[in-house]
């Protein structure tokens, strides 16, 4: 069974069709990799996965079933199995780095010293670990962006979204990021993310195993965006 589906997806943003009969599938163990020009739609279609945006057209199926509409409480019970990453991150100030990557343990209600615990190894893995008792505020844009990944997997999401998690990052840490995505879809997560970076699609062709695909023309079809 897919993790996601769409067929035949429709969106219009700011009185512009984005989505215009996109079709995708996406099984738990696979990574994919969204390629596509500025404005082409990749954040858009990482939105409707993570049930924050509703297509006006098309079908919609995560883990099997039809998605809710994203102001659905049924949409607040799937959440808790999706991970993302977005784009533009946001944290709670008042909170640590590592409180705020444990969050959504949190939210699952596990013990502090299990969170601590689990938030301490991925900031290490993520080269973050001097930073922990830091605010989110003292971040610099590639801290945040590896903060956000850390975040999105530190729950074992079934499905993980990365928006371009490669950004202003060195590449050692787009390496790394990569790394991770690719291991945690080994142990059966299904992962996908969007990217502009030419040096994330060389690493997702050459070091991992990933399906590539660019989105063009409102539409994904295999290969990667020019
Ligand atoms: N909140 C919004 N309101 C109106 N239009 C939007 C909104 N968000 C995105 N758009 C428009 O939708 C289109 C697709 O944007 P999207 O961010 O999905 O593209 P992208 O491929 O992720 O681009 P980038 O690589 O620059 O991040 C663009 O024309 C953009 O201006």
């Amino acid at each position: 069974m897919a993790a996601l589906e769409i067929g035949g997806i429709r969106v219009a943003r700011g009185g512009r069709t984005v989505l215009d009969g996109a079709d995708w599938s996406l099984a738990p163990g696979e990574l994919h990799v969204i390629t596509g020009a500025t404005g082409a739609g990749k954040s858009t279609l990482l939105a409707l996965a993570a049930l924050s945006l509703a297509p006006q057209g098309g079908e919609l199926r995560l883990f099997g079933a039809p998605a809710p509409a994203p102001d659905a409480p049924a949409a607040d019970v799937l959440r808790r199995r999706i991970g993302a990453a977005e784009q533009r991150p946001a944290f709670l100030d008042h909170l640590t780095l590592e409180e705020n990557v444990a969050l959504p343990l949190r939210l699952a209600g596990r013990d502090p010293a299990d969170r601590a615990a689990q938030a301490r190894e991925l900031l290490d893995w993520l080269g973050l670990a001097d930073r922990a008792g830091d605010p989110p505020a003292a971040l610099s844009e590639g801290e945040r962006r590896r903060a956000a990944l850390a975040r999105a997997v530190i729950a074992g999401p079934e499905l993980i979204l990365a928006d371009e998690p490669s950004e202003a990052q060195d590449r050692a840490g787009v390496a790394r990021g990569l790394e991770m995505l690719a291991a945690l879809a080994e142990h059966g997560a299904a992962v996908a993310l969007a990217t502009r970076d030419a040096e994330l699609v060389r690493l997702a062709r050459h070091h991992v195993e990933a399906r590539l695909w660019r989105l063009e023309e409102g539409r994904l079809s295999p290969g990667v965006a020019a």
